[in-house]
């Protein structure tokens, strides 16, 4: 029963980026590992970034009360969710305290790992770019209210003024977002413990409503997706949760949320029970049939209207299309964003130094706060919002014929490609030419890529842009270091060299600096893990490359060594997936416009006697879509743009690419469709677990499967690489095998010895968490 009656708040967000407008958080918690801060000095950061979202969100407008959302997280919002519930894997002991509470210090347990303990799973957070903590669940995993973090939050902002609206995820998707432990028996699903899980999220909702709260928002996103369990049995789950949660004694209204897709059948699920709002993605799903949404009755439907998962500005008079169309199918209609904004940066304001008239084209969280309240007074009197929607139409319409945005040079290209212009010869005669021209050794070793970005590599390119370091100089100091990793994997007798990548902040950025059609952010900070916060350019024009990029680089590095030299490129998908890509044209098309940048730089690459090229794409996975109906059509154009950067190659060229992820079995296809010559791939991890994906496969040209998890600071031993590459030969024949590491080596420990094989295997490394993901900050 709700103590509250409020009505829900007609304009919202889902979520608001919690790292802080200037990292503060990241620096925060940083500093609070590092022992610099206490736990009150950290906690009073906390509160500090809290409220100041809060205060925010009311400047810009979102003043109703249960309108600010309270999405604040320590880390990440699935671990608040397990800290809640109090699910602490067995392997990790005992975790709560005397209270039967999980301390702070108990939660970055979990997140960080201990001498003993590796941290939990973190992963991919639905199609973003944005990674959770896998909780880990079994039969005998007792839950208990261990945390009541949401509920302070909560008190915290009411005392100071603000009816927050707190967030957590629901039990459907938490559950389905969970694993199995390592010692649940086989066949053990996570779905089946949904009755225990149950009473902990009633004894939630009591305390937020005796504290207070008029709406509790529940994360279901899970539903967005084609899962392997069941519809059925999904739908039999969503039902009777939602059943137990709306009969709690005392609780907020309850707002289910579904961002980052289509409903599908589990609207009707959801309309079904007694929930007072439920939110669907209306900007990325569309607006549901009328039949889908007749069951609503007198509930509300949120809109998530506005994109919270790029940046571009609203079209508002297509968004006040969309709520007229649902005008009428529930009890009232309230504007949101389509997911929470923790996928884009604060504010366009602060990106002084973009030109003007790309800043007009952005909306960041900020600016989407104003596109709510904007949205939300068109449904209360159209004409109130007439001047707003006649600019951002007038504003939508520039950058359609803005200046670089449709290039006739680049249209020109991509127009006239055929599919000889995406097929190399046959791997045999390729084959056949790379052998004569690289007289490779059998098990060829190579590494990823980078090489540790050391500080002195960092500061010197902040000294560079700062101007304290000439062009020059830093050039020079980028060639010192490119020599001293050549002459190091001389040494230690590699087969095909690198250069390290020093030269490069990040694999997506440095392609993005040096192709026109994009700009670079300066505070455009997202997080991607717990501190770890990226960058991600702008992709807003059509894409072209005025000069080569890494030829230079690479034709000193080649000319350090008699071995062959990788020119080292990143692939079109993964240079979309790690910026904020132009949503006015299907991302087949930006991809095609990448991949004939690629093919001249491949080009300029092999006229300046590079024999082995690779082309990064770890971000192949990532951007599979969540319903399986449009796994096709992604598949064929990521492929597609690959083989056209790299299909120009000379049969004699040896293309390379490198995966960075073990699921591989579901891609497989797509891999092999890429018709690389050689691909590197993370194997090490799941004890080259892939080996029999690619022996079932029959998969037929090079490949290393990494021998070395570069992600721990684990050094194997000799006895340990020597078993996963004799498991490997097991089931792809030796002549195809590779032995390289896991991925680049940009984020481990630096090597400061003054003979580097010596001490090599001694360096400190760093935990799991802090190099995942070379590109992040
Ligand atoms: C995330 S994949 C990284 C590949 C890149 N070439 C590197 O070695 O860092
Ligand atoms: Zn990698």
């Amino acid at each position: 029963m709700t103590e509250k009656n409020t009505p829900f708040p007609s304009a919202s967000l889902l979520g608001y980026p919690r790292i802080g407008r200037r990292r503060e958080l990241k620096k925060a918690v940083e500093a609070y590992w590092a022992g610099t801060i206490d736990a009150a000095a950290l906690d009073a950061a906390a509160k500090d970034i809290q409220l100041t979202i809060a205060k925010r969100l009311q400047v810009l407008g979102l003043t109703e009360a249960a309108a600010v959302p309270g999405t604040f997280s320590y880390y990440d919002q699935v671990l608040d969710t397990t800290a809640h519930l109090g699910a602490v894997p067995a392997r990790f002991g005992k975790l709560l305290n005397a209270e039967g509470q999980l301390d702070l210090d108990g939660y970055f347990t979990l997140a960080r790992g201990n001498k003993e303990q590796q941290p939990l799973e973190m992963t991919k957070w639905f199609d973003t770019n944005y990674h959770y903590l896998v909780p880990e669940l079994g039969p005998e995993t007792e839950f208990t209210l261990a945390s009541t973090a949401k509920v302070d939050e909560f008190a915290y902002a009411l005392a100071n003024g603000i009816e927050t609206r707190p967030y957590i995820v629901g039990p459907v998707t938490y559950l389905l977002l969970s694993k199995a432990s390592d010692d649940a028996p086989a066949g053990f699903a996570p779905l089946s413990r949904l009755e225990d899980i149950l009473p902990v999220y009633v004894r939630l909702l009591e305390k937020l409503a005796a504290a207070g709260a008029g709406w509790v928002q529940l994360d279901e996103p899970a539903l967005v997706v084609d899962q392997d369990t069941p519809a059925a049995e999904i739908e039999a789950a969503v039902a009777r949760a939602y059943e137990v949660l709306t009969a709690a004694a005392t609780r907020p209204q309850i707002l289910v949320s579904t961002p980052y897709g289509t409903l599908d059948n589990q609207l009707g699920t959801l309309a079904a029970t007694n929930i007072d709002a439920l939110h669907i993605d209306v900007f990325k799903g569309g607006v549901p049939s009328e039949a889908a949404l007749a069951g609503l009755g007198n509930k509300t439907l949120v809109a998530g209207v506005v994109d919270g998962h790029n940046i571009w500005r609203n079209d508002l008079a297509a968004s006040a299309a969309k709520l007229d169309a649902l005008k009428g199918a529930a009890g009232r209609i309230a504007v949101s964003t389509s997911t929470s904004t923790q996928h884009v940066p604060h504010d366009v304001v602060e990106e002084t130094q973009l030109p003007e008239q790309l800043r007009s084209w952005l909306a960041f969280s900020d600016q989407k706060a104003v596109e709510v309240k904007t949205l939300a007074s068109y449904l209360a009197d159209p004409a109130s919002a007439k001047a707003a929607i006649d600019e951002a139409t007038a504003v939508i319409a520039s950058r359609a014929t803005a200046e670089g945005v449709r290039r006739a040079d680049v249209r020109a290209r991509t127009e006239a490609l055929t599919a000889a212009d995406f097929t190399r010869a046959e791997y045999g005669v390729r084959a056949a030419a790379q052998e004569e021209a690289l007289h490779l050794p059998p098990l060829p070793t190579t590494t990823i890529g980078s090489f540790p970005q050391t500080s002195e590599i960092r500061s010197a390119r902040a000294r560079n842009t700062k101007g304290e370091l000439s062009d020059e100089q830093y050039q020079q100091l980028m060639k010192d270091e490119i020599k001293r990793v050549v002459d190091l994997q001389e040494e230690l007798g590699y087969d095909v060299l690198v250069h390290g990548e020093p030269e490069r902040n990040d694999m997506v950025q440095y392609f993005a600096e040096n192709l026109e059609g994009f700009d670079v952010t300066v505070h455009g900070w997202v997080q991607s893990y717990g501190s770890r916060c990226t960058r991600p350019s702008i992709l807003w024009g059509d894409v072209t490359r005025s000069a080569p990029i890494t030829v230079e680089w690479a034709k000193y590095a080649q000319s350090l060594t008699s071995k062959p030299m990788k020119g080292m490129l990143t692939g079109p998908v993964t240079v979309l997936a790690w910026s904020f890509v132009r949503d006015d044209q299907p991302l087949a098309e930006t991809a095609n416009q990448v991949g004939l940048a690629l093919r001249d730089e491949i080009a300029d690459l092999e006229a300046a006697g590079i024999k082995v090229i690779q082309v990064d794409e770890p971000a192949l996975r990532e951007l599979l879509p969540l319903r399986k109906a449009d796994h096709a059509d992604y598949l064929k154009w990521s492929v597609d743009s690959f083989r056209l950067a790299t299909a120009g190659a000379k049969d004699a060229t040896q293309i390379h690419t490198h995966l960075c992820y073990s699921e591989f079995g579901v891609i497989i296809d797509a891999i092999d469709g890429l018709d690389a010559d050689v691909t590197s791939i993370e194997a090490a991890r799941s004890r080259m677990e892939v080996v029999h994906d690619l022996e079932s496969h029959g998969f037929g040209r090079g490949v290393g499967p990494g021998v070395y998890d570069i992600h721990s600071p684990r050094v194997p031993g000799e006895q340990e690489v020597t078993e996963l590459l004799s498991t490997a030969v097991k089931h792809v024949p030796s002549r195809q095998l590779w032995v390289n590491p896991d991925c680049g080596l940009k984020t481990r420990a630096t090597p400061r010895p003054k003979s580097p094989c010596a001490t090599w295997s001694r360096q400190p490394g760093r935990s799991a968490r802090n190099c995942w993901k070379p590109r992040s900050s």
